[in-house]
């Protein structure tokens, strides 16, 4: 596909979108006494079952090119809209459009399986994030080489600690050429100095990516990669605009 046809197309609509989440084993006396705080979503305790409300009215249009960081506090809705944006959940109520290929980026170690070799996981893993066997083969040299994990990739990934399981899924992540990427952090495990070597991979991921959407709670990192971004808090959009300005925002007051 050339890229001309790429940006035509790429771009993800929301309309009113909300996601909720129905708790059926919640204990009613403790939740009466809860008070509200900052962290998390809303939760409806009047209906019969309670209701998290994990998104509220969610409107959001995202063209080919868009770099938006995503920030609030803990439970304010990150995660639960990277899901809706990639299709995984389907909004409650209101609708999400996506056109483009995805790769959702959420947890580094999904889709890899302990009992076969990293190199083997390198190869399911690229498949998993959409890339075709023979572009993968043409990549697993050079993700090889970007791992330092030597004779560690012929053992089965059980092996490994968590931050050479990270190297790894970050090799591949890194490789791959997505439509729509969605990222949330959670490359704390490297070293220090390997999380330097990744800064320039992931910089150059997220060039070759239409568009780009990325929770973090590290302003360095969404300098990095964004140019504007999203603040979500109770599982609403408080402000939308231009990285600088809703980072000021989020952070006067008090994230
Ligand atoms: N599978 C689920 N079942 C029930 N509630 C959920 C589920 N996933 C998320 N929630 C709730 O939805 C709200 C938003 O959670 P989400 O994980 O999207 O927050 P976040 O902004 O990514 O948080 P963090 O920064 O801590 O990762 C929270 O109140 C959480 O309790």
């Amino acid at each position: 596909m050339t890229v001309t046809e790429t940006a035509r197309h790429v771009s993800i609509s929301t309309e009113g979108a909300c996601v909720d989440f129905p708790i059926f084993d919640a204990k009613s006396r403790s939740l009466k006494k809860t008070v509200a705080g900052l962290v998390g979503g809303n939760i409806d305790s009047g209906a019969k079952v309670p209701i998290i409300e994990a998104l509220k009215d969610i409107t959001l249009h995202l063209e080919h090119g868009a770099r938006v960081g995503l920030v609030g506090h803990n439970g304010a809705g990150k995660s639960t809209l990277l899901r809706l944006l990639s299709g995984i959940y389907e909004p409650t109520r209101g609708r999400a459009a996506i056109n483009g290929r995805v790769a959702p980026v959420f947890d580094l170690g999904v889709g890899m399986d302990p009992e076969i070799s990293g190199l083997e996981n390198i190869m399911i893993r690229g498949l998993f994030l959409g890339m075709t066997r023979k572009q993968m083969e043409s990549r697993v040299d050079d993700i090889a080489d970007f791992t330092e994990l030597g004779d560690f990739l012929r053992m089965p990934l059980r092996t490994y600690s968590t931050g050479m399981r990270v190297r790894l899924a970050l090799g591949v992540v890194t490789s791959i050429d997505p439509e729509i990427l969605l990222l949330d952090e959670g490359i704390g495990a490297v070293d220090a100095a390997f999380l330097e070597k990744s800064k320039k991979r992931l910089s150059e991921l997220v060039e070759r990516s239409g568009l780009l959407v990325f929770a973090s709670h590290s302003d360095e990192f969404l300098r990095e990669l964004c140019d504007t971004a999203l603040w979500m808090e109770h599982g609403q959009i408080k402000q939308q605009g231009p990285l600088e300005d809703v980072l000021r925002a989020y952070k006067g007051a008090g994230g």
